[in-house]
């Protein structure tokens, strides 16, 4: 048969097109015995399903025709108004629905990416937008971090030095690294970018997910402060109530906004508008909204003790770690030379796995770093997992 008469006719960019790690390994580990702290699978005991189901029935009931049709591609008008009621300065003429924020990071890509842009990322940064923006053959600028997030030396001297198409930021526990920019180096970014004229993509999944304190302002309502039209706001339903329903937006100016509502259009025609009408449903009640997102924090504080707690236990002393104040990953930076791919090998020889950390950076470092997920493991899991991660380290580094 003609199969093979594929590979030769595949497109320039298609050579770009890589297997997620995360996807794969997903793949592997959800084979019964694995203890899998990989993808950041927000915890599925949580997921209000009785409460989908009710409010699902009640849209089909009342509005079933609409729910099932076509409908426009910027998104369900209730809830682009509720969105743009959150966001300081924003009408629903500035929000589009997507399909999950991967999708948002697809479009941002095909939108604003020339073979040869750069993009500004921060080093480590979420393999996802990478994988999202890699067929968009972009040149990369990786920029370090330090205890807060973007240095902002190293920062100013890449914005600088050549013109950056757009920097990819994450201020709210970063994914992988945990890290929680505070308010004076989120202030220092948005007047650096304004000064350089370079727009921030503000990818904020994990925005309400912080275990105490209160949320910082986004990096859009600070630039809002400052006159506005220069950052691209993410966010998505994904951490707060389900990942399976794909409901998640993009905030941004609005000839941008326009021709990622096109983008759209060719690539999905619009979300599913049942699961937009059914997010609607779900948040509009802010009383209930509110207690389950407080549900979601008290667990994965509690989750991310007990993982704290475990790795105190099973790793090697010169393993190290940030111990995050909110999200959903532990960051650990294993011993120099110490290959955390080998590790991956090793680690699901003994039935659990993590991410190693090389593919969230876009210069190729980070051979020693990995990233693991508390928020979908029980007590039990975190700690029969850490303790098969430090035996196969400590077989990896031949220690007893
Ligand atoms: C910073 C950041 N931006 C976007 C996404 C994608 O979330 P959506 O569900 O597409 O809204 C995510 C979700 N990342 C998770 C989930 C990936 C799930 C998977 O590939 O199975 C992870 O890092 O494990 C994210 O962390």
């Amino acid at each position: 048969n003609l199969e093979a008469n594929f590979e030769p006719r595949f497109a320039a960019r298609t050579k770009r097109i890589q297997a997620s790690t995360i996807r794969e390994i997903l793949k592997l580990t959800s084979q019964p015995g694995y203890i899998s702290f990989a993808g950041g699978l927000p915890a599925a005991d949580l997921f209000p399903i009785e409460r989908i189901g009710e409010a699902t029935q009640r849209i089909l009931r009342e509005q079933g025709v609409q729910a099932l049709q076509y409908s426009t591609t910027e998104g369900h008008l209730p809830l682009r108004e509720w969105i743009a009621s959150r966001v300081p300065g924003a009408t629903p003429e500035n929000v589009q629905i997507v399909s999950g924020s991967q999708q948002g990071l697809d479009l941002i890509g095909k939108v604003l990416i020339d073979p040869g842009s750069r993009v500004l990322v921060e080093a480590p940064t979420y393999l996802g937008a990478l994988s999202a923006f890699n067929p968009y053959e972009p040149e990369y600028v990786s920029v370090p971090m330090d205890d807060e997030g973007l240095e902002l030396e190293a920062l100013e001297a890449a914005l600088q030095a050549r013109p950056v198409k757009f920097m990819y930021v994450l201020p709210t526990f970063q994914n992988p690294s945990g890290r929680l920019m505070g308010l004076e180096r989120r202030r220092a970014i948005v007047e650096l970018a304004r000064k350089y004229r370079t727009p921030i993509l503000e990818d904020d999944a994990y925005a309400e997910l912080y275990f105490d304190g209160k949320p910082l302002p986004t990096l859009y309502a600070l630039d809002h402060a400052l006159g506005g039209g220069n950052v691209i706001y993410l966010s998505t339903t994904s951490k707060t109530l389900a990942p399976g329903l794909r409901v998640a937006w993009v905030v941004g100016p609005r000839p941008l906004i326009q021709k990622i509502t096109f983008a759209k259009q060719g690539a999905d025609l619009h979300t599913p508008t049942l699961n937009q009408m059914l997010v609607y449903e779900l948040v509009r009640d802010g009383a209930w909204y509110g207690e389950q997102i407080d549900k979601i924090r008290q667990t994965y504080q509690t989750r991310c003790h007990w993982m704290l707690q475990a790795l105190q236990k099973y790793m090697p002393e010169d393993m190290g770690w940030i111990v995050p104040k909110g999200g959903m990953f532990f960051w650990l930076t294993a011993p120099a030379g110490l290959d955390s791919l080998e590790l991956l090998k090793k680690a699901v020889e003994e039935k659990t796995a993590f991410v190693p950390g090389q593919p969230f950076f876009a210069d190729g470092s980070g051979k020693n770093t990995l990233r693991l997920s508390y928020s979908s493991a029980s007590h039990e899991q975190i700690e029969d997992g850490l303790q098969r991660l430090g035996r196969a380290i400590h077989r990896m580094l031949g220690r007893a």
